[in-house]
């Protein structure tokens, strides 16, 4: 039987408004595109447990798609439902397979990367429910409240992955948790690896506790099939971008740190954008709507319990209007708190640019699905100054798994620097040493990026373009000028003669 996992209703009769019936959520939600059922009754007495699930098989039957049933095997072999599905404290799925025979559909839980090597091991599943992605309300019995989110979705399905590569037989894959119809096209776009993506969505709440359970259903499945809006966007085509900047003044918000915030503002400024210093949560989204040529830096230097919330807000808001976000990871190779808090912005939405230096990228590339321990060696970060020894193929490929995982463009900072973009890559020449001593000229960087991207260019070419001119006025200015605080005047001089 060839199975369609893409919308996989799981129900729950707990949460069925006054309006309808549970019977009524789950004919609607059949009519208009569910793919696959499962019947998840946790408090149901066997009998009624049979009763209800002979009801909702008819309804299955008639639309010709699977019935799962949740746990109970002695249910599921009564009513010849269609399969089974099993999470890690229930029967072993061996014993399943066993009980149901080869031509039932198995399905298991995963939470973490060794419980899908555990089900590659056996390979006796048809398909793994990974989660719980994000938060949820209704199963509250999770190995992670607060969701493994896109990156630990990766994480198991590179190792899915590497088993369907090397068997016909594939094992198909669904995420679950917290899914609905704000993220349910970012889930699919995002839980995918090389060779590898989730096959559909399994959703409970709602469909289940919508007041309108066939609508809820028809617009998911529509979500699922769309690309979100920052990934499917058209680029204008410009020569010099940098001289587009000075012409057209996009806007670049800052969420950044005090430290450098004027040096920031200054180099912005100096490019012909202007900049905007704002963390009042309120107005990122008429800052995000109304602007046209907006980007947002969001930058990590200085970050407080209050700045995250504020962080997550932004990310939220800048994607959904399909607004540019340089993210800078900044000493996020230095402490884990820094890189927890890198994976909970990264999971909370889409960035266009990560921007760091070498350690900083080896931070995020301990996010992604490739990296394992044994591929991490020779390197060492201190403060926010980046020590680690790699050779430039080991760069590149950091970079390039990065770049993959987050779909972003990967810019790697240091005496030469690296713009990544999937399998593509330029090097550029760093500016001056003298730029060291400067505070904020890392950082700054990330404004001019994101004054580049602002004006709507191609996200490669604006991080490519960005790099060069600021190196190049990096270079100029140490032409005339050989101690920091007179370099720092030059630099912010020929950023402005580079552009206008
Ligand atoms: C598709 C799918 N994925 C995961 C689960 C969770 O199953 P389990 O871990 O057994 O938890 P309960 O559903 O029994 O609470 C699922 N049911 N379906
Ligand atoms: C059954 C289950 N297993 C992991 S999360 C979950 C519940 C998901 O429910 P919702 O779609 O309402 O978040």
């Amino acid at each position: 039987m060839t199975v369609d996992y893409s919308l996989y209703l799981v129900t729950d009769s707990t949460m069925i408004p006054e309006s309808s019936t549970f019977l009524r959520q789950v004919e609607l939600a059949i009519a208009n595109g569910a793919t696959i059922v499962q019947l998840r009754e946790k408090k149901l007495s066997t009998l009624d447990f049979i009763t209800r699930a002979q009801q909702v098989h008819a309804l299955t039957k008639a639309k010709g798609i699977p019935l799962i049933i949740n746990d109970r095997v002695d249910v599921a072999l009564a009513i010849d439902a269609e399969g089974v599905h099993v999470g890690q404290d229930d029967m072993p799925a061996e014993l399943v397979r066993r009980l149901i025979g080869e031509n039932k559909i198995l399905g298991v839980t995963c939470s973490v990367p060794e419980e899908v090597e555990a089900v590659t091991a056996s390979g006796i599943a048809d398909y793994v429910g990974l989660g719980t992605v994000y938060a949820t309300n209704t199963k509250k019995d999770v190995t992670d409240p607060e969701g493994t989110g896109p990156i630990g979705i990766r994480k198991m399905l590179q190792v899915l992955g590497r088993y369907n590569q090397s068997h016909e037989k594939k094992i198909n894959s669904v995420a679950i948790g917290g899914i609905n119809h704000t993220n349910a096209d970012k889930v699919m776009y995002e839980c995918a690896v090389d060779g590898e993506r989730i096959d559909g969505v399994a959703v409970v709440s709602c469909i289940m506790a919508s007041e309108n359970a066939g609508k809820a259903t028809s617009d998911l499945l529509k979500i699922i099939e769309t690309t979100p809006n920052w990934a499917s966007r058209s680029c204008i085509q410009e020569a010099d971008i940098g001289k587009f900047v000075a012409q057209t003044h996009p806007l670049v918000h800052h969420i950044t740190n005090n430290v450098v915030k004027n040096f920031s503002a200054n180099v912005t400024l100096a490019l012909g954008a202007s900049p905007i210093m704002s963390e009042l949560a309120a107005e990122f989204h008429e800052f995000a709507s109304d602007i046209p040529m907006i980007a947002l830096v969001l930058n990590l230097g200085t970050p407080t319990p209050e700045l995250m919330s504020v962080f997550k807000t932004a990310i939220q808001v800048y994607n959904k209007y399909a607004k540019h976000i340089v993210f800078d990871p900044v000493a996020c190779g230095a402490t884990q708190a820094r890189l927890q808090a890198s994976k909970k912005l990264l999971n909370s939405g889409h960035v266009s640019v990560i921007k760091g230096n070498l350690g900083e990228i080896q931070g995020i590339w301990k996010l992604t699905s490739t990296y394992s321990e044994s591929s991490n060696s020779g390197s060492l970060m201190r403060g926010v100054d980046s020590i680690a020894k790699l050779t430039e193929e080991k760069i590149i490929q950091i970079g390039k798994e990065v770049s993959k995982d987050f779909k972003t463009v990967v810019v790697i900072t240091g005496k030469v620097n690296y713009i990544i973009d999937g399998d593509k890559y330029t090097k550029s020449e760093g500016g001056s040493e003298l730029m060291g001593l400067v505070t904020g000229s890392g950082c700054s960087l990330g404004s001019t990026i994101a004054a580049f991207l602002a004006t709507g260019a191609d996200v490669y070419l604006s991080a490519v373009d960005a790099v060069n001119l600021y190196n190049e006025a990096g270079r100029r200015a140490a032409g005339y000028s050989s101690t920091p605080g007179s370099f720092m005047i030059s630099f912010v001089d020929e950023l402005y003669k580079l552009t206008h």
